[in-house]
């Protein structure tokens, strides 16, 4: 088969090996390479060694997210953000610190400057006016927001998408100029047919076809294409949120019956701790889908969650480093659930990881025993639901509930206007608090943490759970709330956030020295 052809395959199949689940002979199928912001931002042109190395032995697809510098929260897509908050201010023609086209002129000023890479000065310009043509569309975009003074989602993913469809122009015209052919692919506009209104596992099925078909089209190129994909009616952001380029890259990997997805970072995979925190914490060759997703949502977000869900089971993904290439990484297997049975009585009977999720708040209610105790539960269940509130651990005995929340704003409507509204959980909390009064005592303990260990093998093994807080017992760290059994995979209890540091390195070096 022709170098870089791409071609694409529909078929799902949710059970049986990996492998039965696809059209295409393997042969056929490609890589799918997706690089993070920060990485783009700072290393497109090792990112294109990369993508080079690659190509020379594989077909190759590659999806971007706009680009960051230094940290994420100072990328574009946060400033493009920014920028229409500001326009759409109700004071922005008074207040001169409330001006967006500062961030717009600086946006423009890095990417032109970006393009100091290409060698080729034809590529080089056609690149430069690209990004001036995106940020004359941007301005128009927020020249008309500063009249009406509120952002609808469908102005406000066009502002946004822009960011993805620049980092894809640089990259595709850096392969250009290492002589790889490639071909830029914008998906902010690909949804051509009825979206459902709640985003089903269908809605994802059809997009991934749809991804494939169009990106078969890239006959003899590589395509680059833009993280962003839309029009999701109510916008991408609003509806996805952030990281939806990891979702985009699962959606494409998926059209495309890749032979993996490569999720490109600037850490060398997932380790047995943030390392960040832990200066001992080891690489972890493989982790499975479950490991995974419990470490994403207790803390260690090193693989979002919608990419699991779209990969497995069917594509394997691989964490990698752009800055050590060569490094394997650490590779998320799909598994069938025969798979699972059989892995799970391998795996080693030893925690995989241990992670910590900061920012919790313990709510405790003691029942007055007004009511029995399943109508107890039932009536806190529903005062949470009214609320919007979600819970990350929940225990209970016959008159005591314990919760355990994240704290983080809470998307809860659309105005008439298309304004977003968001309230804090903290106000959410305090609502509910006052329900929750009425069929016990309540007491709400801030500046909580939730410490976790996970592993395949944990529910076989005896005594971890023992160790697990004995160590901690050990070392003076109280513990507030403990969970085990929501999960086989996990045991989780909650701490005071200023020992998770401690308490991350204490458990570590307790359960996780048989690495030595
Ligand atoms: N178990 C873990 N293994 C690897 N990284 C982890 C783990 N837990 C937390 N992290 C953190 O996740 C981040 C992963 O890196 P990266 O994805 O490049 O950062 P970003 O989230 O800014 O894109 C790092 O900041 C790292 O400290
Ligand atoms: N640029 C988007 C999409 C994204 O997924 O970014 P990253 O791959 O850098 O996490 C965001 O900031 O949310």
């Amino acid at each position: 088969m022709e170098s870089g052809v791409l071609t694409s395959g529909s078929s799902v199949v949710l059970n049986g090996s990996p492998d039965d689940h696809f059209d295409l002979p393997l042969v056929e199928r490609p890589i799918v390479l997706k690089f993070g912001g920060t990485s783009v931002g700072k290393f497109a042109p090792e990112i294109a060694q990369i993508c080079l190395s690659a190509y020379k032995s594989r077909q190759i697809a590659v999806v971007c997210s706009a680009r960051s510098g230094v940290s994420k929260a100072g990328g574009t897509t946060n400033r493009l953000l920014k920028a229409i908050e500001y326009a759409t201010r109700k004071d922005s023609q008074k207040a001169p610190m409330h001006d967006y086209e500062p961030i717009i002129s600086a946006l423009r000023a890095e990417h032109i400057d970006a393009a100091r890479c290409i060698a080729s000065s034809e590529i080089s310009q056609r690149f430069q006016a690209s990004v001036t043509a995106e940020f004359e569309h941007v301005e128009e975009i927020l020249t008309m927001l500063r009249k009406v003074e509120v952002v609808d989602p469908v102005s406000e993913d066009q502002v946004v998408s822009v960011g993805e469809k620049l980092s894809s122009r640089l990259l595709a015209a850096l392969l250009e100029d290492r002589g790889i052919p490639s071909r830029y692919v914008d998906l902010s506009e690909i949804i051509q047919f009825p979206v459902p209104k709640y985003l089903s596992q269908k809605f994802y099925q059809d997009l991934s076809a749809v991804f494939g078909q169009h990106l078969s089209q890239c006959r003899g190129q590589v395509p680059v294409i833009t993280g962003f994909f839309g029009r999701i009616p109510g916008g991408l952001l609003q509806s996805l949120g952030r990281g939806y380029s990891d979702l985009c890259a699962a959606l494409v990997a998926v059209g495309l019956e890749a032979t993996e997805l490569q999720v490109w970072k600037e850490i060398d995979g997932v380790f047995t701790a943030d390392p960040s925190k832990v200066p001992t914490a080891r690489l972890l060759a493989s982790l499975t889908p479950d490991e995974a997703g419990e470490l994403t949502f207790y803390g260690s977000e090193v693989i979002h969650n919608f990419t699991l869900e779209q990969c497995v089971p069917r594509i394997p993904i691989r964490i990698k480093n752009v800055l050590r290439p060569r490094s394997a990484g650490t590779i998320i297997q799909p598994q069938t659930s025969k798979d699972r049975d059989c892995y799970r009585s391998q795996r080693p009977k030893r925690p995989t990881a241990v992670t910590v999720k900061s920012k919790i708040t313990v709510v405790n209610v003691h029942s007055n025993r007004r009511v029995d105790s399943p109508s107890f539960l039932e009536r806190i269940c529903n005062i949470l639901a009214q609320n919007s509130l979600a819970v990350d651990l929940f225990e209970k005995n016959e008159c005591h509930v314990s919760l355990a929340l994240h704290s983080k704003d809470v998307f809860v409507g659309t105005s008439h206007g298309g304004e977003k509204k968001f309230q804090t959980q903290e106000n959410l909390l305090r609502k509910a608090v006052s329900e929750l009064e009425e069929y016990g005592v309540v007491d709400v303990v801030h500046g909580m943490a939730i410490l976790s260990l996970i592993g395949g093998g944990l529910k076989r093994s005896i005594g971890i759970a023992g160790r697990f807080f004995t160590a901690l017992g050990d070392n003076n760290i109280n513990i507030e709330m403990i969970s085990q059994g929501a999960s086989e995979i996990n045991i989780s209890c909650v701490i005071e956030e200023r020992e998770c540091h401690r308490a991350l390195n204490v458990v570590h070096s307790e359960l996780f020295t048989y690495l030595d």
